[in-house]
């Protein structure tokens, strides 16, 4: 085995956040870093820059890993598709207290103060006057800097976003003119992460690495599926010291004079701690890999939030992507989105899911986080359900291919603060082997009330509203099975969906809680060894994570750089 290479820093995935870190990292000309990618670079591939193609990479080999969840066995033995690749490009932030809560639970300096000073950082604001009071959107300019994230309009017009908005405050949910400056709670139109002049999607690749790539200081390696840290543990307290990684079935050791980031994802990331043997005892020695450091969180406090599509046939003169578009013009009308952030006094039977709620056992939180999920569970403005529209058609039983002279809508209702803890764990010693992911959808009867009064409510909306009834010709699916609670139950079971925003699963908390990383992102029992991508999350946030992430890395590479 050779080494390949000695660097300052390895960073372990080329990912949201680890080219941010890479980006950031590398201003200083005297580091040098290496990012390893399992993937290819495909930034310039149509289905990658072209805003709405994004579905072209799910189930690519190329381009997604192809994760299954195990069998859910709360959900009728369904086996859910677990996407890692990034589709939509909403650029949301959560609420102010969101991020408050991961100073609650102990995380010093993490708080909303703190992570808004890297928003700033990170994000533009690019919208035009113009586009700012057609949008209604009272965006704050000191929300934003001039970071290479470009927030944008959706450059397509939505028929019938106002009747929406109309809608929905029938049924008790208001406008949100500035839903982005700390409280989430209304519907609005999202900013999204598609470049004004190039109409091409914008990225980590695109905005971080892109403009850097001829830094000297700055290497890649692609098609590097990274198989374990190396750690030395002949001094105490055990080293990263460099990685492992196999391109083309040769294998490589590249060493790292400082650090060890790893940014493989909420998915890989406890992968990769496990297969280097810090973890669970029990599931180490079941898989033959010598105990590093005794780590119980690796892999434990998985959530992923739910979610299920509705699908609705317009009426004439309403307008919605074609079914069959594929220019840049026409499908980035599929990432025109509508969103609306619901607490929970805006369902039906609140009361009964909040008494539920206080009855519940729910021994797999922690108690600080626990406190916090229940609190804003009863919070008359903290989102639990988020409504998303998407102007295009939805295959189902119930009618699987468009009528090309008609125009769809697609609802999407998601359960955002999930009570389900689930495990993403090693099966193997094989680092090629998926792991199992289990995301425990709906062990509990809270989550499982919650979501299907979110369905409810999606149904109101589209179907009940006045200022609805001009725009929907009929409901297609769940139709008239969802006229009945037994058959509403059904239909959510059978198209239910594991989410797309995986979190928790290398938590930063108290280590006595389940916690992977400290305040600093460093592994707890490890020297020279960070965590910076989506698993260090302790809670799911009520928001799209991507800019929160983006925040995060900017924030990781100020710490890294602390300790220079
Ligand atoms: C279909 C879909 C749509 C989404 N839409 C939105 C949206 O509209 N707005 C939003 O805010 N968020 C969205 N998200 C969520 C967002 O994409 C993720 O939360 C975010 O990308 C997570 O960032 P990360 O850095 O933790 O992981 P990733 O971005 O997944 O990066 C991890 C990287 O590590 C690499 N890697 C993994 N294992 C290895 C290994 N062993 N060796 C080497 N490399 C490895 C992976 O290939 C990957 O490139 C969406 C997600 C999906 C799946």
């Amino acid at each position: 085995m050779a080494t390949t290479s000695v660097f300052d820093y390895v960073i372990v995935g080329g990912g949201s956040a680890g080219l941010v870190v890479a980006a950031r990292l590398t201003e200083l000309q005297d580091i040098s870093v290496c990012v390893l990618e399992a993937g290819g670079d495909i930034t310039h591939t149509p289905e990658a820059s072209v805003p709405g193609y994004g579905k072209a990479l799910w189930f690519n080999k190329e381009t997604d890993w192809g994760f299954l969840s195990v069998p859910q066995k709360h959900s009728e033995g369904a086996v859910l598709p677990m996407f890692r690749f990034t589709g939509l490009m909403q650029l949301n932030r959560a609420t102010a207290r969101e991020y408050d809560a991961l100073e609650r639970i102990g995380n010093i300096g993490w708080n909303s103060a703190e992570i808004h000073k890297y928003m700033v950082k990170s994000q533009t604001l690019a919208y035009t006057p113009e586009e700012l009071a057609e949008n209604h959107f009272e965006a704050d300019k000191k929300d934003f800097g001039s970071g290479p994230i470009l927030d944008t309009p959706s450059p397509y017009k939505l028929t019938y976003r106002d009747e929406w908005y109309k809608a929905l405050e029938e049924c008790g949910v208001p406008y949100n003119a500035n839903a982005i400056g700390g409280e989430t709670m209304g519907s609005w139109m999202s900013p999204i992460a598609v470049h004004p002049k190039t109409r091409t999607r914008i990225s980590s690749a695109s905005a971080y690495y892109e403009p850097n790539k001829h830094r000297k200081n700055l290497t890649i390696i692609t098609g590097a599926h990274v198989t374990r840290i190396q750690l030395n543990t002949t001094s105490g307290k055990p080293v990263a010291e460099g990685v492992y990684y196999e391109t083309n079935g040769k294998k490589h050791v590249v060493s790292a004079r400082k650090e060890v980031i790893l940014s493989a994802g909420s998915i890989q990331t406890p992968q990769i701690l496990e297969l280097s043997g810090i973890g669970q005892k029990k599931i180490l020695d079941e898989y033959g890999i010598p105990i590093v450091v005794e780590l119980p969180g690796v892999g434990e406090n998985y959530q992923v939030g739910f979610f299920v599509a509705m699908s609705y046939e317009l009426k004439p003169g309403h307008e919605s992507h074609h079914p069959l578009a594929t220019s840049p013009e026409e499908t980035i009308s599929t990432i025109t989105n509508i969103c609306a952030f619901v607490p929970l006094p805006k369902l039906e039977d609140h009361q009964a899911l909040l008494d539920l709620a206080r009855k519940s056992n729910f021994s797999k939180i922690p108690p600080s986080v626990l406190n916090i999920q229940q609190e804003w569970f009863k919070d008359e403005t903290m989102p639990q359900i988020e409504l998303v529209t998407i102007p295009h058609f939805l295959p189902t039983a119930y009618q699987p291919e468009p009528d090309p002279e008609k125009r769809y809508l697609c609802v999407c209702g998601l359960l955002l603060h999930p009570f389900a803890r689930g495990s993403i764990h090693i099966n193997s010693s094989d680092a090629f082997k998926h792991p199992d992911i289990d995301l425990s959808a709906f062990d509990n009867e809270v989550d499982w009330q919650t979501f299907v009064q979110g369905a409810k409510l999606t149904r109101k909306v589209h179907l009940k509203t006045r200022a609805f009834n001009d725009v929907v010709a009929k409901e297609i699916a769940p139709g008239s099975d969802g006229d009945t609670q037994e058959g509403l139950e059904k239909y959510l079971k059978v198209q239910l969906v594991g989410g797309y925003h995986p979190v928790g699963t290398a938590a930063m908390m108290k280590k006595e809680e389940g916690g992977v990383v400290d305040n600093k992102l460093k592994v707890y029992g490890v020297d020279r060894l960070r965590v910076v991508d989506a698993s260090i999350l302790p809670f799911q946030l009520g928001t799209d994570p991507q800019t929160t992430i983006y925040a995060f890395a900017e924030k990781a590479a100020d710490l890294i750089k602390e300790d220079i």
